[in-house]
């Protein structure tokens, strides 16, 4: 029963309501608080305060119960979440656990989640690069989807504001693929992803290999120590939140901010169910919520809402809110809700060996994991028999080892003089996959979430556009590595399911047209204008890079756009 104590609606009033504390949703929040908005953050979740709420943070290996291996009994019972490679002993308190969370799988689809305040944040790899035109050009040039409202040069300035305050390492590297940004200094490439570096430059053009840009401190400015975050330690123990603040996540950075304007009410425990939309009123007044512990329903009402709930959660939450103005959910005169999904083609992967350069060896850690290669193919001409391409990952390391055989005076001597690998070298790939009606999400008809909401249903697969690039890599990357001498090369096609790359993307994307679009160029709903959608859902096309900077950049000007609308009256 909806908790509707006249006397309380005020307190439930507030000027704006965030829905998901996540990368999007804390950005939204520090923004909307900044500009003196008194901001309710619903945050399905329970409260994971910075520091304080990171258990493993300081744990030695010795410490773990099973030395940070997933038990087997766990991965049985929670099989997709046990497929992600962060999903460990020391982080898996911050991922959500198949069993408890529910989905129905039309084709199968590995949903990867994080439900507590600052979402997926804490768990992120931290690779962050600008799109550029290139990309946002994409579905107009290249003849698919729906062409973006905005280019690059309506998100740039907001690209250096969001870089600024969270602390991107990179260097400017001069590449229009990827443009340049406003960066703290580069975690550099070690002398074999160098080496591979000048091998390309050598033997193509247009292939570049350059430092991974990355959400880590490596030298804070004011603004960051400002925010209480130091330096990046080179732990790389990031996943279990890390105590010196040295990567940007929402716990870290943007929710404290907001914090202390003193406009944040953060609200765990809050599973959002719907908007709701009045009719007379032709706009969403506020949200209905479900307690996550009692159930207990409850409505917030506020001028403006953000929905941030991650890229399928937000799609979740629009198809939900129904009413008889819309009854196929919010916003939704078009149709296309839920549809044109699409993510990133993770599914190859290629290893060798190197056995140059040995009197080099890798020394310490390097958060930002390496090397990256900009999306070399199809950039300025259709040259494959695919449309788009794919940016790659590229890393080199040597391993100290010893020699564990034999027994006694001999197998002491040898554990204690381990000695050097040769080089191995490792990468993989990201590659666009083409948004199409046919990858969709919708609400399933029969099964509920423990909340009485209906289940989401995943339709989402491959095409056979995304077929010929996982061949492409293979044979593009093996010719690169042959080029630079590497030996016993190994490549492999994972055919993991979609979902796995955990940058699903798109179901509410932005547009001109509202026949065809869910979102205006300022991720506006087109036919509900008092809300606004910067996550995943957003995205009408993927690119290869990885996207949370860019849902980051469009929270960040989406609010700017809001709350000057609201200031004119247009959004009352
Ligand atoms: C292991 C891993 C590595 C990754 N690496 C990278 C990377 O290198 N670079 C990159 O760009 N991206 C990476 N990502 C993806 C990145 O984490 C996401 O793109 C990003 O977190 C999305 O931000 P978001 O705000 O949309 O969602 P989230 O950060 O997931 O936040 C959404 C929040 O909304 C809450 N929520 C959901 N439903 C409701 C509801 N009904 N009511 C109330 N609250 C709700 C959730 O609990 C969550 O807290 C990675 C993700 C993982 C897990």
């Amino acid at each position: 029963m909806a908790n509707l104590n006249i006397d309380s609606v005020k307190q439930r009033t507030y000027d704006a309501i965030v829905i998901g504390s996540g990368i999007s949703g804390g950005w939204a929040a520090k923004e909307l608080t900044e500009k003196g908005l008194k901001t309710l953050v619903l945050e399905r979740g329970r409260e994971v305060k910075h520091n304080r709420d990171y258990p493993t943070t300081n744990m030695m290996p010795y410490e773990f119960d099973h030395r940070g291996e997933v038990p087997l009994e766990i991965r049985e019972k929670e099989p997709v979440v046990s497929r992600c490679y962060a999903f460990r002993e020391d982080a898996m308190h911050f991922f959500v656990k198949d069993s408890e969370h529910p989905y129905v799988q039309e084709k199968p689809f590995d949903w990867i989640r994080g439900y507590q305040v600052g979402g997926k944040s804490l768990l992120w790899a931290r690779q962050t690069q600008r799109w550029s035109d290139l990309d946002f050009d994409g579905p107009a040039r290249d003849g698919f989807a729906v062409d973006w409202p905005i280019r690059y040069k309506d998100l740039a300035p907001w690209y250096s504001y969001v870089e600024k305050f969270a602390g991107i390492s990179g260097n400017n590297d001069g590449l229009a693929e990827l443009p340049d940004g406003d960066f703290l200094p580069a975690y550099p490439l070690n002398s074999v992803e160098d080496y591979f570096k000048q091998k390309l430059k050598a033997n193509y053009g247009n292939r570049h290999v350059i430092s991974a840009r990355c959400a880590h401190l490596s030298k804070p400015n004011q603004v960051h120590l400002d925010q209480g975050r130091g330096q990046c330690q080179n732990r790389t123990l990031c996943q279990r939140g890390c105590p010196f603040g040295g990567y940007f996540s929402s716990n870290s950075s943007t929710l404290p901010w907001a914090e202390r304007t003193g406009n944040m009410t953060l609200l765990p425990f809050s599973v959002v169910e719907s908007v709701i939309y009045d009719e007379k009123a032709g706009k969403a007044t506020g949200v209905r919520v479900i307690d996550a512990n009692t159930k207990e329903a409850t409505e917030y009402y506020a001028k403006v809402i953000f929905v941030n709930a991650a890229a399928l959660n937000t799609n979740h939450i629009l198809l939900n809110s129904t009413s008889s103005r819309f009854p196929n959910g919010l916003g939704n005169d078009s149709g296309v809700l839920g549809k044109y999904v699409a993510f990133h083609n993770y599914r190859a992967r290629i290893s060798a060996e190197y056995d140059g350069l040995l009197e080099y060896a890798t020394d310490g850690r390097n958060p930002a994991g390496g090397g990256y290669i900009p999306r070399f193919r199809n950039l300025h001409k259709q040259e494959t028999d695919f449309l788009r391409g794919y940016a790659a990952g590229f890393s080199a390391n040597r391993y100290k080892g010893e020699d564990r055989s034999g027994f006694g005076e001999d197998l002491k001597r040898q554990l204690l003089n381990p000695s050097w690998s040769n080089w191995k070298v490792g990468s993989h790939m990201m590659g666009e996959t083409i948004p199409k009606e046919e990858n969709y999400v919708s609400l399933s008809a029969d099964k509920k979430d423990a909340w009485g909401i209906p289940q989401l249903n995943i339709s989402v697969g491959y095409d056979d556009n995304d077929e010929k690039m996982v061949k492409d890599y293979i044979e593009q990357m093996t010719e690169m590595f042959t080029k630079a001498g590497f030996t016993n090369i190994r490549a492999n096609d994972s055919k993991q399911a979609p979902g796995l790359d955990i940058h699903e993307m798109g179901g509410v994307r932005m547009g001109h047209d509202p026949k065809t679009s869910m979102l205006n160029k300022y991720n506006q709903l087109h036919a509900c204008q008092n809300v606004f959608v910067t996550d995943g859902a957003c995205m009408t096309s993927t690119s290869t890079q990885n996207p949370s900077l860019t849902y980051m950049a469009l929270a960040a000007r989406a609010v700017d756009y809001a709350v000057s609308e609201l200031k004119k009256g247009n959004l009352s």
